[in-house]
């Protein structure tokens, strides 16, 4: 057992950072034992400075970030700020100096993973992000060490912790979204800035870094297609819960079927009750993974919060700890596929659309001829009405994103169509 102490900076001492100061003291014991040698935290890098923070010595609290990363005898910085800038310098700056980094950061990762995953080497550290995505549940480590032997055809899952929660309190207590979202952020699961959650950019970071390791290729935020829930209504519950559904917002990355490309996407969708995903609650996450020998794996757990995405970091730390003393790193990205990230429109799914037309002969076949008109076949439709005007409920087979695009174009040019007053994707069947 080696006596002199790995030494740990901590950037950020918020949700997170106060988390993972917590469980390095109280376990230190424990961390020791199973890294081979004691961890250090060596200096917190704080923006209130003034601020009381229990069981760390005020000693180690600085406001200097940069300093902090450049001392020099630093073997691991963990970076719990969040957003762009500074912790992409700073993490830059800590490979420089000869640290590895721990970072939860999927809004970097999403944006710069690549230049970062290049620094790292250029340097030769490490560079570890479990709690990125889903928080506690290990997935990172799984897909790029546990299936890489293994071909991914698929990711499917809620990976936003705090959309869940909101969706959830919507659909089980009949809760406003603000306030659901109000308590959401009160738990510590939003984003500084909550728009990133609900508008889904947290949720498109992860898919675009979950989709760039199962695929072994580049996935830029800008190639995840992504919708937030903030239009979701009580309404589209009532409806999803018409055809034995709820709603989630999910993320999902697919190889297409003739492997040559692939696809990523976040966007609320309507699953049916009996799906395992339906009946993730509050602030949990749950991701399906496909892959062609393996067949079908869940992944479960706590998707945000201090303590659980605390955990995940801590996993990290002891990693990275153990290949500094072995004098190795683990492994890094892998991007040699280069597939092309199709649009969209290019994905295959099915529909639920809301309509409210006239009530009168002949609009029913007017309706169906636009969607038979552009491919899009019918599953089920449902009428109700009074007064003249009528609500149709369309539910389709597979489609192309495209065909269902050119269907609701043509549909809103009807006469008879008044308003197309929802559209929603259905996953999961
Ligand atoms: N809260 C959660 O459930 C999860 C958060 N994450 C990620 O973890 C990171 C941290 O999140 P939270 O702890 O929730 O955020 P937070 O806002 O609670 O904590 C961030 C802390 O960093 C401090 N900070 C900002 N700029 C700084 C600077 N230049 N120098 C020193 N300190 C600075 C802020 O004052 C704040 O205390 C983010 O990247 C977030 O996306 C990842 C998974 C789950
Ligand atoms: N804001 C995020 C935190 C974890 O990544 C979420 O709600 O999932
Ligand atoms: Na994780």
């Amino acid at each position: 057992m080696r006596t002199r102490p790995l030494k740990v900076a901590l950037l950020g001492c918020g949700v997170v950072g106060s988390e993972v100061a917590r469980i390095m003291t109280t376990h230190a014991d424990d961390l020791t034992a199973r890294i081979g040698a004691p961890v250090e935290l060596a200096g917190v890098a704080v923006r209130r400075p003034s601020k009381v923070r229990a069981g760390i010595d005020p000693a180690l609290v600085t406001t200097d970030a940069t300093a902090l990363v450049k001392r020099g005898d630093i073997d691991v910085v963990v970076e719990v700020i969040g957003g762009i800038e500074p912790a992409r310098t700073l993490i830059t700056t800590a490979f420089e100096h000869g640290a590895s980094v721990v970072s939860a950061n999927k809004a970097l990762l999403a944006q710069d993973g690549a230049a970062l995953h290049a620094a790292a080497v250029e340097h030769g550290k490490d560079l570890y992000y479990e709690a990125a995505v889903a928080g506690a549940i290990p997935l990172i480590r799984p897909l790029r060490e546990s299936l890489a032997g293994d071909k991914i055809n698929r990711v499917m899952g809620i990976v936003n912790g705090t959309t869940n929660f909101i969706l959830d309190k919507m659909d089980s207590t009949g809760a406003g979204y603000q306030e659901a979202l109000d308590e959401a952020t009160a738990l510590g699961y939003a984003e500084a800035d909550p728009t990133a959650d609900v508008e889904a950019f947290d949720a498109a970071a992860k898919a675009a870094i979950l989709a760039g390791i199962a695929f072994h290729t580049r996935v830029r935020l800008d190639d995840v297609y992504r919708e937030g829930m903030t239009e979701v209504t009580a309404a589209d519950f009532a409806s999803a819960k018409g055809m034995g559904c709820t709603i989630k917002l999910l993320a999902i990355c697919e190889r297409a079927a003739d492997g040559g490309s692939v696809t990523a996407r976040v966007h609320p969708a309507m699953i049916p009750l009996t799906h395992p995903l339906a009946s993730v609650r509050g602030a949990y996450n749950a991701v399906f993974v496909e892959s062609e020998a393996a067949g079908q794996l869940m992944f479960y757990g706590p998707g945000a919060g201090g303590a659980p995405t605390a955990s995940a970091v801590l996993g990290d730390l002891v990693a990275v700890c153990r290949n500094r003393l072995g004098g190795a790193t683990g492994p890094g990205d892998s991007a040699y596929a280069q597939l092309p990230v199709s649009p969209m429109g290019e994905v295959v799914t099915r529909y639920h659309i809301s309509l409210d037309v006239a009530d009168k002969p002949g609009v029913l076949a007017q309706v169906a001829t636009v969607f038979a008109e552009h491919g899009v076949s019918i599953d089920t439709v449902r009428q109700s009405g009074k007064d003249g005007e009528a609500s149709l409920v369309v539910v389709t087979h597979r489609a192309s994103d495209a065909s269902l695009a050119g269907t609701v174009e043509a549909l809103r040019g009807l006469d008879t169509v008044r308003g197309v007053s929802s559209i929603m994707r259905v996953e999961g069947e």
